[in-house]
């Protein structure tokens, strides 16, 4: 059993309002009653195509937004949209690392003054030079000297996401939101990335939620896998549970659309699924479909499937799914 989770998405459920054409409003219907948690020392990986709902998860769980319903958690207290010095004290618990270093580092200011600015914001008190240069250690930077004074463009992209991972420890953070991390850089520099997050995890007993489109480095790093589908989760466990014996028929798909899951990490692009043969498109979720939101695609539909979405049912192991191949009519959530 691990322990308690340090973080947890409970029941959470995401909608947008956008103004469409003519003055008109729509709503976004982002994510339907997801649970997610995070435990110390330990990664999950969240999987799927673009626009299935993984970055607003990870913002929920950043607290940009308040879900439209059901709770985030931190160490079991329902926490919500903060201000001032209450939005520090989660900030120096829960870190993001983007996809883009650029976004989270001043592209004006050095490493230096980009590791400073964050100490201080959290109000360090201890040696601020000292504290700098380890964290630089800690992200492989060495020797430190040679990368404190440099500004983020004088740096390759695999330094530049070690330093904005670096400001991410600079409060020593419990858990860490890692929203593909590493999709921006060069094949060659991602394993080096990823064994990076897997000592932090390992060393620092990080939370890890690793968010990615491609399953074979999500396998390399996670312990667990949860694979998202416009908006709903359709499938976790343990990761090699999930890549070797997938239950939902989404899953099967996005495992056959991958290049090779057996590679650490895939030499494809930003996103690593090959387009699913035959079977459409992501739906938009402006009036998703109804039931299970994979239908439409699903090779294997029935009846029930465009009326509800089903319950979860869980394997001794671990390993869960949410589709009526698994369930019955009287168990639909
Ligand atoms: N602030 C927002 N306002 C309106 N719609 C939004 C907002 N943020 C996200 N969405 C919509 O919510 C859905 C989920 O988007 P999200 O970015 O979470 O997906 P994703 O799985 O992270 O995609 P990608 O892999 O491309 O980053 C999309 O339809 C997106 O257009």
């Amino acid at each position: 059993m691990p322990d308690p989770a340090v973080l947890e998405a409970v029941d959470v459920s995401m909608r947008f309002t956008v103004r469409g054409g003519l003055g008109r409003t729509a709503t976004v219907r982002a994510l339907e009653h997801v649970s997610l948690r995070l435990h110390r020392g330990r990664t999950v990986a969240l999987v799927g195509e673009s626009g299935s709902g993984k970055t607003t998860l990870a913002r929920l769980f950043a607290l940009m937004y308040q879900p439209t319903s059901g709770e985030i958690r931190l160490r079991g207290e329902p926490v919500g949209v903060r201000r001032g010095s209450t939005a520090r004290a989660y900030y120096s618990e829960v870190q993001m690392v983007l996809q883009d270093p650029f976004a989270s580092l001043n592209p004006m200011h050095t490493v230096r003054h980009n590791l400073r600015r964050a100490l201080r914001l959290h109000h360090f008190d201890g040696d601020l030079e000292e504290r700098m240069h380890e964290l630089l250690r800690r992200v492989s930077l060495t020797p430190t000297q040679d990368f404190i004074g440099k500004l983020p463009h004088e740096l390759s992209g695999g330094q530049r996401q070690r330093v904005s991972i670096a400001r991410a420890l600079a409060v020593a953070p419990k858990v860490l939101l890692g929203d593909e991390p590493i999709s921006m850089l060069d094949v060659s520099m991602r394993l080096d990335l990823l064994n990076l997050l897997a000592s932090l995890r390992d060393e620092e007993g990080l939370a890890l939620l690793y968010i990615t489109h491609d399953i074979a480095s999500a396998r390399y790093l996670a312990e667990e896998i949860c694979v998202m589908y416009a908006g709903q989760l359709v499938e976790g466990g343990p990761a090699e549970q999930v890549i070797q014996n997938p239950q939902h028929p989404y899953t099967k798909l996005l495992l056959e659309a991958s290049p090779d899951p057996a590679r650490t990490v895939s030499a494809a692009g930003q996103s690593s699924f090959l387009p699913i043969a035959d079977a459409g498109e992501p739906p938009s979720l402006i009036d998703p479909p109804g039931g299970c939101r994979f239908h439409p695609r699903c090779p294997v539909a029935k009846a029930e499937c465009r009326t509800a979405f089903p319950a979860r049912t869980s394997a001794a192991d671990g390993h869960w799914t949410n589709c009526w191949l698994y369930t019955s009519e009287s168990e639909a959530s």
